[in-house]
C-alpha cells in the first residue's frame, strides 16, 4: 500500500528519514502516527524508527539530545521539532513484566516489528509513503481488530500495560479485541499488578474518555483487568454499571472520569479523595472531584444552596452537569447552570469589601474576626440579602460586629 498524500506532520519529518537514508541506513515512521494516518484520525507525534544506532544518528545531525539513549531513542532538533529517533530493537529481560531493562539494538525492521503490542501498531511507513506490512496490520484496520503481534502470551509478558492499552484503544479506536488475544489478557491480567498505577491511569483515563467507551467497560471488565487496578478489586457491580452509560455523551476530560467513577462507586467526599490518591491522580483533580461529589450528594438530598453553587465554581459544575448526561440522570441541569448564572457573584475577589476595607474603616482590628465577617457578608451577597455594594457591606459589617463583639 501506498499513501498518496502523507499528513503535513510527516512531510516536514521526511527529510530527517532522508538524511538517514543517505548515510545507508533504514528509516521508518512507525507507531501510532501511521495507524492514525490510515484512519484518518489526527497524529500527534511521529516517531521514527531506524538500522541507524545511537551514536550513528547523533553524528548526522546538528542538534540532539540524549532523550533514551539507553533504549535506543535520540531527540533530534529540526526547525524548532523534535523528533524521537529509535534504533530498532529487541528487547530482552522481561522478569518483571515491566518495560525492559536491557535493550538490543538490531539492524533488521522485522525484528522491531515482530517485538511491538498489537498488528495495527506494527505498521511502517517509508518517506515516499510506502507502508511496509509485515504481520497483516492493515487487513486489522480495515476490519478493526486488535490483535497483539505474534503470540500474545509473550506480548504481555514483555510488557503487562499492554493489556491495558488494549482496553483502551478498543474503546478509542472502536476496535474488537480479536478472540486470542482477548483470552491472553484474562490469562494474564494479574501481572497488571506489576505495572506502576502512573501507567495503569493513563491507559484507564484514555478508555473512559475514547469513542466506545462502553465496549472498552465490557472488555475491562471481561476479562477481570479492573481486579488489578487501585481499589477496583471486586467492584464487578457498581462498574458494571458503566455499561449503562449514555452512548451519545462522550466524557471530555480526566476530572469528569474521576467525578463519574467516585459517583458510581457511591463514595463520599472523603472516600473519594483516598480513593484519588491510591490512584496516584494530582491534588488538583481531588480537589475537583471532592467538590463535584460534594454537589452530587447535595443534589442527591436536594439541598444544593447559592453558597455551594458559588463554592463550586463554574469548571467543576460543567464537570458535573456533563457526568450527570453521561448516566442518564433526569436532573434539570438547566436550573443548575441558570441559578449559577445568576449569582451576583462568582469569585470572592468580586465581593465589593476586603480585609483591608474592613480595617481602614475602624470596624476590625487584625484577627481571626476578618474572616468570620468577610464570610458573613459574602453569604448575604449570595443569597441575596445584602446588595454587593461597598458602603452597604460596611454598614452590614458594623451592625454584626455590634451585635457580636470580639470576645
Ligand atoms: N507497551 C507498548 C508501548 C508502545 N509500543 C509500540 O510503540 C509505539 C508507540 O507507542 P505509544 O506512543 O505509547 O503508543 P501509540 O500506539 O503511538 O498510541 P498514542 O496514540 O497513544 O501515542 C506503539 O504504536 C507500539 O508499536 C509497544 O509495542 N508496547
Ligand atoms: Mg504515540
Amino acid at each position: 500500500m501506498q499513501i498518496k498524500e502523507l499528513p503535513k506532520e510527516f512531510i516536514t519529518a521526511r527529510p530527517i528519514l532522508q538524511t538517514i537514508e543517505k548515510a545507508g541506513y533504514e528509516a521508518y515512521f512507525v507507531g501510532g502516527s501511521v495507524r492514525d494516518t490510515i484512519l484518518n484520525d489526527h497524529i500527534h507525534d511521529v516517531d521514527i524508527a531506524t538500522s541507524a544506532y545511537p551514536s550513528e544518528v547523533k553524528d548526522l545531525f546538528k542538534k540532539t539530545i540524549n532523550t533514551g539513549i539507553k533504549h535506543g531513542t535520540v531527540m533530534i532538533l529540526d526547525h524548532q521539532q523534535k523528533y524521537e529517533v529509535t534504533t530498532f530493537r529487541t528487547e530482552s529481560g522481561y522478569q518483571d513484566f515491566r518495560r525492559p531493562d536491557k535493550v538490543t539494538f538490531v539492524r533488521s525492521l522485522e525484528e522491531d516489528l515482530k517485538r511491538r503490542d498489537f498488528t495495527v501498531n506494527a505498521l511502517a511507513l517509508k518517506e515516499d509513503g510506502t507502508i511496509v506490512d509485515l504481520f497483516s496490520g492493515l487487513q486489522d484496520l480495515e476490519k478493526h481488530i486488535l490483535r497483539a503481534v505474534g503470540i500474545p502470551d509473550e506480548r504481555f509478558h514483555e510488557d503487562a500495560l499492554r493489556m491495558m492499552r488494549a482496553v483502551r484503544f478498543a474503546s478509542k479506536l472502536d476496535f474488537v479485541i480479536e478472540d486470542k488475544t482477548e483470552a491472553a489478557i484474562k490469562h494474564n491480567a494479574p501481572l497488571l499488578k506489576k505495572i506502576a498505577v502512573e501507567r495503569i491511569l493513563v491507559e484507564f483515563e484514555k478508555m473512559m474518555l475514547g469513542q466506545a467507551v462502553i465496549q472498552g467497560v465490557k472488555y475491562f471488565l471481561d476479562t477481570g483487568l479492573y481486579n488489578y487496578c487501585p481499589q477496583f478489586e471486586g467492584k464487578q457491580a457498581p462498574l458494571s454499571k458503566l455499561l449503562e452509560l449514555n452512548p451519545n455523551n462522550r466524557l471530555t476530560s480526566e476530572s469528569q472520569v474521576w467525578l463519574l467513577i467516585c459517583h458510581t462507586l457511591e463514595l463520599s467526599p472523603e472516600q473519594s479523595r483516598s480513593f484519588l490518591r491510591a490512584w496516584k491522580t494530582s491534588n488538583e483533580l481531588i480537589n475537583e472531584v471532592e467538590s463535584g461529589i460534594r454537589l452530587f450528594d447535595a443534589i442527591a438530598k436536594n439541598t444544593v444552596s447559592e453558597k455551594l453553587l458559588f463554592r463550586t465554581g463554574r469548571n467543576v459544575l460543567e464537570d458535573t452537569i456533563n457526568v450527570l448526561f453521561a448516566i442518564n440522570s433526569k436532573i434539570d441541569t438547566q436550573m443548575l447552570l441558570s441559578r449559577y448564572e445568576h449569582l451576583p457573584i462568582k469569585s470572592t475577589h468580586e465581593l465589593d469589601v476586603n480585609g483591608h476595607d474592613l480595617l481602614t474603616a475602624g470596624i476590625i482590628t487584625p484577627g481571626p474576626q476578618m474572616g468570620i465577617i468577610l464570610n458573613y457578608l459574602l453569604e448575604g451577597v449570595l443569597v441575596g440579602q445584602f446588595k454587593n455594594n461597598q458602603s452597604e457591606l460596611l454598614l452590614e459589617a458594623r451592625k454584626y460586629t455590634s451585635k457580636n463583639p470580639e470576645s
